[in-house]
């Protein structure tokens, strides 16, 4: 672990008594509800609020300890932030707000290498105004790491952008996160962020640490429920990417030793490769005994290890794919109660096609 923190404040109406440590490498989203204390977090690791007690060490060295009177300036934290906005100067060029504050020159490889990697080296002679917000946002991401930090700190930074520009954004930073090897640690509202973007997440709530882990384990937990309610409830699995079927474009997807069917997109170079697979409960049937004449694909044997009602008509099936790994389903109580199903049963699932569309698959 790298970045530990533990700290104590109280604000006039919310009082926050924070710890965790964050390892050294990958992305580490911080989620939760409106309040619950995400900037705050951010806002006491990059030195701009100094809590009641606690105390910060990054790298075996100490940023904060409100006990010894150690408190290292913003300044000299060698952490960057992005803001939700990107913050540029209006009246200086791309190229001079990448150049504001940081030490390298434009001919500088890092240069090179940063705004290739976030396609914005044709925007250097342009004007903030002059961009897109997905681009403005990503030249704000090039000029914190033209910094050279050794932290990086997002605030929300998708947040005020519209779908499109989120999710092109999301594929630049997708491949920025592969090549940096500074820790990352990433605010945001959205469950879409967290799966295509991060390793760990640390879930708040109400001023505390609610859970932390990997983002699968902590998705497949019950800390995520609130944000999974209904219809939304689903299982985040890891597959590795196999064969592609001889005569249809489907790709051959193992998980947890299953075979998953899915509409093959873009996998050409990504055999043997791990990708995340998110799979919606209502996309999610359950048969007491392999179906013949069906037109699913993906039928895969499991355990219903729970049976959760959701509402007066229908309820929430967890089913084991193995010790570690489970499916979530959403059946009627009419059909559940047909089916006679109970817990321990050994029964079927049946996933459908439709669960596996490009937003479903992360290349993380
Ligand atoms: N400077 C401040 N002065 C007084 N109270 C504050 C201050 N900053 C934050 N708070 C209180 O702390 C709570 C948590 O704030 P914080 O910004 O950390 O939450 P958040 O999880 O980032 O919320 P959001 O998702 O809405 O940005 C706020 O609801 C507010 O009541």
């Amino acid at each position: 672990m790298t970045l530990r923190f533990s700290f104590k404040h109280q604000f006039d109406n919310q009082s926050f008594v924070i710890q965790g440590e964050i390892p050294s490498k990958g992305v580490t989203a911080v989620f939760g509800r409106s309040g619950s204390g995400k900037s705050t977090l951010l806002n006491v690791l990059c030195g701009l609020l100094s809590p009641d007690r606690g105390e910060v060490t990054f790298k075996e060295s100490r940023l904060l300890d409100t006990e010894q009177g150690i408190n290292v300036p913003v300044w000299n934290r060698k952490i960057a932030v992005v803001f939700q906005d990107a913050r540029l100067f209006p009246h200086l060029s791309i190229f001079d707000n990448l150049l504001f504050g940081s030490q390298s020159k434009a001919q500088n490889e890092r240069f090179k290498e940063l705004t290739t990697l976030l396609g914005i080296s044709h925007l250097l002679d342009s004007k903030p105004n002059k961009l897109s917000g997905g681009e403005r946002q990503r030249v704000a991401i090039a000029r914190a790491l033209l910094s050279d930090p050794e932290l990086l700190l997002m605030d929300e930074p998708l947040a005020s952008l519209d779908l499109p520009r989120k999710r092109e954004v999301m594929h630049y930073l997708n491949q920025l996160t592969d090549k940096i090897d500074i820790p990352i640690v990433y605010v945001t509202h959205s469950l879409e962020e967290i799966m295509h973007l991060a390793d760990n997440l640390l879930v708040l709530e109400t001023g505390k640490v609610a859970d932390f882990g990997t983002v699968e384990h902590v998705w497949n937990g019950d800390s995520l429920a609130l944000w999974q309610e209904g219809e939304q409830h689903s299982a985040l699995l890891t597959a590795k990417v196999s064969e592609r079927h001889p005569k249809y474009a489907m790709r051959k997807m193992k998980v947890a030793g299953h075979a998953l069917w899915v509409p093959d997109q873009q996998f050409e170079n990504k055999h043997n490769e791990c990708m995340r697979i998110r799979i919606d409960a209502r996309d999610v049937s359950v048969t007491l005994s392999p179906v013949a004449g069906s037109s699913i694909r993906n039928v895969i044997p499991v355990q219903l290890i729970d049976i959760e009602k959701l509402n007066d008509h229908s309820c929430l099936l967890t089913l084991a794919l193995n010790e570690e790994l489970a499916l979530k389903s959403i059946l009627t109580q009419w059909a559940t109660d047909e089916l006679k199903l109970q817990k321990g049963n050994r029964v079927y699932a049946q996933i459908k096609g439709v669960s596996f569309t490009q937003q479903n698959l992360a290349t993380h």
